[in-house]
């Protein structure tokens, strides 16, 4: 790290052209401890950032140029890197940095070190994992349910935007027993068109996606076995749904539970009291309740005709999902209060 007066982190972003490292740059603008110098882009190598981005124009990174990926560059002037490329893409990249500095601070924004087992992530998702050596240097980065760990590791997992909304859900009743396994847990998702990320396809165009609303991934979700490893379940039934928007997830669970409507109410709001960016509602949270913004909002309720417990989770997709848990995350493993620079609520109209 470097001195004391001003920024005392620099920090590179590798694939900064895409929606998490725009967010994450926007992110970093109000985070005072950290100088991003290196952004890195393929297809706009050799632009400045604000002729991509003209947004960041007047921002402290209104000067920086789109560079191509240099190992060496980035691992040694760098304390901190952010590395926000799809999932297969990210591995090498972990892999090069790590064995040129092992002291660098990697947020992987991929699933490739989400598993425990790299043999889980070789089935979840049909490739070999050539850095299965860097497993026991990385960890899960959601801080909520693992924190103690983040402190300690290398390299940071950040979760799944639909994961992060689900797991948060439902963490408090799985580690108090409250959940009745003996019945299916069900997570119906809904997600903003960001989730998909910026690069061009078909399916995610605008007459594509405006004024409709779908289901994907029905016979099966690659974020399933993510969110049923690290509530130690069995399997989680989970759906998801593209609606016409552009940030947020909003996640409605379903579990079978014996505890009354009062308890898990209170059981909710004991177990999250502590925790800054999740907020236990007394009333169904929306997406707009949390967009631009690192919360997790959560209301959960029970229908004793059924015996289900209904939780409700918003989140935005690229914030809390992605590049505000990678702030939070960076922010535990440098030593930062975990607030910094997240301290925002949502436009929210
Ligand atoms: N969008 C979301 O809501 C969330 C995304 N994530 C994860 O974050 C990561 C980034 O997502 P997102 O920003 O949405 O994706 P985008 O597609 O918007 O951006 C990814 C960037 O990575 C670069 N890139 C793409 N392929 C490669 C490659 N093979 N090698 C090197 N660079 C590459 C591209 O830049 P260029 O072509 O200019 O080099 C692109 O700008 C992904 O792993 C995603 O799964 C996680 C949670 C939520
Ligand atoms: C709307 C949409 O397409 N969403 C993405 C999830 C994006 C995400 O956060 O997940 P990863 O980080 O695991 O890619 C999907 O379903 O694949």
């Amino acid at each position: 790290m470097q001195g004391t007066s001003g920024p005392s982190v620099k920090a590179a972003i590798i694939g900064a052209s895409g929606y998490t490292g725009a967010e994450l740059l926007r992110l970093l603008t109000l985070h005072p401890l950290v100088s991003v110098v290196t952004v890195t882009s393929r297809q706009f190598e050799g632009k400045k950032l604000t002729d991509v981005f003209p947004h960041f124009l007047k921002s402290p990174f209104s000067e920086l140029q789109f560079e191509p990926y240099n190992s060496e560059k980035i691992a040694k002037n760098c304390d901190v890197v952010f590395c926000c490329l799809p999932h297969k893409a990210s591995f090498p990249i972990v892999k090069e940095l790590y064995t040129i500095n092992p002291e660098l601070k990697i947020i992987d924004f991929s699933a490739d070190f989400r598993f425990k087992d790299p043999k889980t992530y070789e089935e979840v998702y049909g490739v070999e994992h050539s850095a299965k050596e860097l497993f026991g240097k990385a960890t899960y980065g959601l801080p909520e349910i693992n924190r103690e760990e983040i402190k300690r590791k290398s390299i940071i997992a950040n979760p799944g935007c639909y994961p992060t909304s689900i797991i948060l859900g439902l963490y408090p009743a799985r580690v108090k027993g409250l959940i009745d396994t003996s019945f299916p847990i069900i997570a119906d998702s809904k997600s903003g068109v960001t989730g998909a990320g910026r690069k061009a396809s078909l399916s995610f165009t605008f007459c594509e996606v405006n004024e409709s609303f779908k289901a994907y991934g029905v016979e099966g979700h690659r974020h399933a076995p993510e969110i049923a490893e690290k509530l130690n379940l069995p399997a989680v039934r989970f759906t998801p749904h593209l609606v016409p928007m552009n940030r947020g997830i909003l996640s409605t669970i379903y579990f079978k539970t014996e505890a009354k409507k009062e308890e898990l109410q209170e059981i909710y709001r004991e177990f999250y009291k502590d925790e800054y960016f999740v907020r236990v509602r007394n009333s169904p949270p929306s997406t707009s309740d949390v967009a631009g913004t690192n919360f997790c909002d959560i209301y959960v309720t029970k229908e004793e005709s059924t015996g289900l417990a209904v939780v409700i989770s918003a989140i935005d997709n690229i914030g809390k999902g992605a590049s505000g848990q990678a702030v939070q995350n960076m922010n535990i493993v440098c030593g930062f209060p975990e607030t910094t620079g997240l301290e925002l609520f949502s436009n929210w109209i």
